[in-house]
Formats: structure tokens, C-alpha cells, sequence
């Protein structure tokens, strides 16, 4: 009954993101009103969300890449550019340089884990713990990947069990969520997303630790980024899901970020949407100019808001 009242939601939203490109405003009107139908039956709360006011954000997700002279170098190329000091820039290298990264990068940098384990320290053979992370002062960790879904398995109830335990030893965490092309050809969208976002609930309790990365599994790597509407429209339903559980303040506050082929020459107008407050990016983020460009597209942000 609720999936399909979400599958019902898909049409609805989409006619009013496309009119929220032209008609600033009311987007979350219609939202909110989709979203009213649907918090009638799967919560009591009565919310439309609130457009982001969030910090902006954005990660360079390195994945299993690099050798020791390519991460130096890279390393030594972000040093030398500069990024906004308004926004939080957050680079995630493979486990084996993220002590050096840690280390050399300048201060307008954080570092992330690209994941951790779900319980504390045992035997857990080829593992690291969150506990380790914060150990080791790293501050943020990715969870819920879909590489790490598809390739190793892991389930939604998996990822938010990790991130409870992650942001219960004092990491922050970019939870990541998306859906397949499947998902998003046979109806299912709205459902996966809500699924996906609903087992993070009962293991967060301070969403002020959290970025939430909407990631299409078929945008990943694959050249073929959504298109400003596609993401603002599930940034959108994303903020009116926080929205329905957390109450529209948090909820405006929580950074959704979009990932997905993002590059520097798409950035600027994905920036300008009301709802994507920055991006996780792969592939671009190896390369320094192209990552130093999408981290000053809050620039097109601004322009928007002024
Ligand atoms: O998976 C991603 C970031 O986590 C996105 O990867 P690409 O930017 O290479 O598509």
C-alpha cells in the first residue's frame, strides 16, 4: 500500500520539478502536497519540507585508486589550489594512504574512510573499525556505497546498523543512497530511495553528523549524469523524507549532496538547484583542477540565492 502510494508520488514530482525551474517556489509546494498524501498513511507528521539552508559540501571519493607517487602528486596539486573557505571539502583516499593524505594535505581539507566495519574491534579479518577511524583522528567515513551494496553485499539494514555505530563513536558520516536504472524503469524509485532512508532512522540520533549522498547507480561512472531536474527532484523527496521524521528545521539543514559523473563542466548548473548542497565525486576528484573547479561551484549556489 505504501510502495505504491510512493511509486504514485514519481509522476507528481517530476511535473512540479520541471515547473520548479521556472517557477521558484513551488517545487516544494508540490512536493509537500505529494508527500501530505503519503505522510497520511506512513507517518503522522503533516510537513512540507524547507528548501536546504545548508553548508555546502563536497567529497572526492578516490576509490581503489592510486599508487604512492600518484597520491603524493595529487595531494601536492590540491595543496597549491584553493577552495571556498565557506564550504567543507572532504577527500576519501583507499585505507592504505589515508594516514599520508591525512597528513600532508593543508587545512582547508578533511579526510574520509570510504568504509569501516559495523561493530567495534574483534575478529574481523581484513576489517577496520570505526573505532580505529577515530583513533587515528580521521573524521568522516563513507556507508551504504552502492559499489559496496552490488559488490560485497550490503544491505540497508547493514548500512544503517554501520552508520549508528560509526557516528556513535564520534565519526561523521556521508551515507550514501540510489537506485538502479531497473529500479528507476519499473516504478520503483520513490520506494528504494524511502527503504534505503528508512533504516538509517532508528540508528541516527544527530543528523548534524550525517550528509546524505544521493548517488543513481546508474550515473556512476558512467558519463551519463542525471540531470539538474532528476536530482533536485529526489533531493526534494529526499529533504521531505528527513522532513516527515525529523521535522522541516533539521531537515533543511541536512546536506544532500548528488554524485554521478559530476565533472567540472556540469557542476555549476547542478549547483544552482535548491536542494543539492554539493557533490560526491569519483572519477573528477583524481583530477586536482577539475576537483578544485566543482568545489568552487558553490559559487553558482550564490548567485542563485542572491
Ligand atoms: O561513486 C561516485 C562517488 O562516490 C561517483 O563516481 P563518478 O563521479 O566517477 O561517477
Amino acid at each position: 500500500m505504501i510502495a505504491a502510494q510512493l511509486r504514485n508520488f514519481a509522476p507528481a514530482a517530476s511535473k512540479c520539478a520541471a515547473r520548479r525551474v521556472t517557477l521558484p517556489g513551488q517545487l516544494h509546494q508540490c512536493i509537500g502536497a505529494a508527500s501530505r498524501n503519503l505522510a497520511s498513511s506512513s507517518s503522522p507528521r503533516d510537513v512540507r519540507a524547507e528548501a536546504s539552508n545548508a553548508r555546502f559540501f563536497v567529497g572526492g571519493n578516490w576509490k581503489c585508486n592510486g599508487t604512492h607517487a600518484s597520491v603524493e602528486k595529487l595531494v601536492q596539486e590540491l595543496n597549491a589550489g584553493s577552495v571556498p573557505s565557506d564550504i567543507d571539502v572532504v577527500v576519501a583516499p583507499p585505507f592504505i594512504f589515508l594516514d599520508m593524505v591525512r597528513l600532508s594535505l593543508k587545512n582547508e581539507y578533511q579526510v574520509a574512510a570510504q568504509n569501516c566495519w559495523v561493530k567495534s574491534d574483534g575478529a574481523f579479518t581484513g576489517e577496520i573499525s570505526a573505532e580505529m577511524l577515530v583513533d587515528t583522528l580521521v573524521p568522516w567515513v563513507i556507508t551504504g556505497h552502492s559499489e559496496r551494496r552490488s559488490l560485497c553485499g550490503e544491505s540497508s539494514k547493514f548500512v544503517g546498523e554501520k552508520t549508528g555505530h560509526a557516528l556513535d563513536v564520534g565519526l561523521k558520516v556521508i551515507a550514501c543512497v540510489g537506485e538502479t536504472l531497473d529500479q528507476r524503469n519499473s516504478g520503483s524509485l520513490w520506494y528504494t530511495l524511502d527503504s534505503q532512508m528508512q533504516a538509517l532512522f532508528p540508528n541516527v540520533k544527530d543528523w548534524s553528523r550525517v550528509v546524505v549522498a544521493y548517488e543513481p547507480v546508474w550515473a556512476i561512472g558512467t558519463g551519463q549524469v542525471a540531470t539538474p531536474e532528476q536530482a533536485q527532484e529526489v533531493h526534494a523527496y529526499l529533504r521531505t523524507v528527513l522532513a516527515n521524521k525529523l521535522g522541516e528545521e533539521t531537515a533543511a539543514g541536512v546536506r544532500i549532496i548528488y554524485g554521478g559523473s559530476v565533472n567540472d563542466g556540469n557542476c555549476n548548473e547542478l549547483a544552482t538547484m535548491p536542494d543539492i548542497d554539493g557533490f560526491l565525486v569519483g572519477g573528477a576528484s583524481l583530477k586536482a583542477p577539475s576537483f578544485l573547479q566543482i568545489c568552487n561551484s558553490v559559487a553558482s549556489r550564490r548567485t542563485m540565492a542572491a
